[in-house]
């Protein structure tokens, strides 16, 4: 999602810090890519339910500081409280990033900002549990108020109602739109957990950096089978490898080539949508007029027979022009929306003048 010619951030680790030895073992098999940025680890972790595994606490922060020490790498921890900060700050950690629980609350990030304080660190704002880009966007701005640090967003998913594939569901146009309204944030994508399996993180991960994302965060634990937490989405740092090697980093910079051919699709594009503009006014036209001949004849704006009709229809000549039956079926959902609404207006144009 970045416009400058940058290497992605690569934030690699595991889920949580369990012993020494974990740390030291899945840094030390880490290290060595160049891709990797920095080295993440969870040091606090409340669960959703007590009497689990919780973090191994204070004493984790020394091994991230050996791990700074031995390999190099920057650390990054997740941060709730201000206390985390100000311990988290001691031990030298660079990045720090805010839970999505922790997003979703104000209070929560009101009073973190308070340890944030013209700190210079680099600060990840995970998006809220709940897609309400507001509340992603409203932490964000709460702690740009307090430093000029960098400040970046972190993709996670959102909590999944319905049944879906992902532990959290991607909803790609929440950080799109993110992107659209604060183009100077920077946006990873945490592919782990999106996915909440190891099998489907390099397809995520991949699918952000076609999306232009600046960087991935990918849970990495030397022996994931036997994680004391997130055990189905952390990969073997061999896989991790893997995944960074068979990546494809899209140029950053189009270059003036790319750029005179992509300008060629886009005027066909600008074209077809004008065409597509034209032929919705013209259907919402005649969605009119039905309204006023449905209103004089005392007809309900909602005919489910013809609704199911043309549902089923436009699917199957959608499909056969090689459009989803889902993109079609959601096309058509917000058009009959819209339908209804103007249908209904008429109608109630009508009760007006009676009273
Ligand atoms: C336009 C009508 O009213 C409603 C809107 C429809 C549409 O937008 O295609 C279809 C069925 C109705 O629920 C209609 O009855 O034809």
């Amino acid at each position: 999602m970045s416009q400058h010619a940058q290497k992605p951030i690569i934030i690699a680790g595991p889920c949580s810090a369990e012993t020494e030895d974990q740390v030291m073992r899945t840094a030390a098999e880490i290290a060595g890519h160049s891709a990797v940025t920095a080295f993440r680890s969870g040091v606090w972790k409340p669960r959703s339910r007590p009497g689990n595994f919780e973090g191994a606490g204070d004493s984790a922060l020394q091994w991230l500081q050996k791990v700074k020490k031995v390999y190099g790498l920057p650390t990054a921890v997740e941060v709730a409280t201000p206390q985390h900060v100000e311990k988290a700050l001691e031990a030298g950690v660079e990045y720090l990033w805010i839970g999505a629980r922790t997003t979703s609350n104000p209070f929560s990030v009101q009073e973190l900002t308070k340890a944030l304080k013209g700190l210079e660190v680099k600060i990840m704002v995970k998006n809220p549990v709940n897609p309400d880009l507001s509340l992603w966007i409203g932490a964000i701005e709460r702690i740009m108020k307090v430093t000029s640090a960098k400040v970046m967003a972190i993709h996670r998913g959102f909590y999944p109602y319905e049944q879906t594939p992902y532990r959290n569901i991607p909803k790609w146009e929440i950080p799109i739109e993110l992107k659209t309204r604060m183009p100077e944030i920077s946006i990873i994508c945490d592919p782990s957990h999106i996915s909440g399996n190891r099998a489907l993180v390099p397809e995520v991960a991949q699918y952000a950096l076609d999306l232009n994302f600046d960087g991935l965060m990918i849970e990495t634990h030397i022996n994931p089978e036997h994680a004391l937490s997130d055990a189905n989405q952390q990969l073997t740092p061999e896989n991790l490898i893997k995944l960074l090697n068979n990546l494809q980093f899209r140029d950053q910079n189009i270059n003036g080539n790319v750029q005179n051919a992509l300008e060629s699709f886009r005027n066909q594009i600008d074209s077809i949508d004008s065409q597509i503009l034209e032929l919705l006014a013209q259907r919402m036209e005649t969605t009119r007029k039905i309204g006023a001949f449905k209103r004089e004849r005392n007809v309900a704006a909602f005919q489910l027979k013809r609704w199911k009709n043309i549902i089923r229809s436009r699917m199957e000549t959608g499909y056969s022009l090689g459009l989803s039956k889902d993109f079609v079926r959601k096309m058509l959902q917000s058009l009959h929306k819209e339908s209804i609404r103007i249908q209904s207006e008429i109608m109630k144009q009508q009760k007006d003048k009676e009273n």
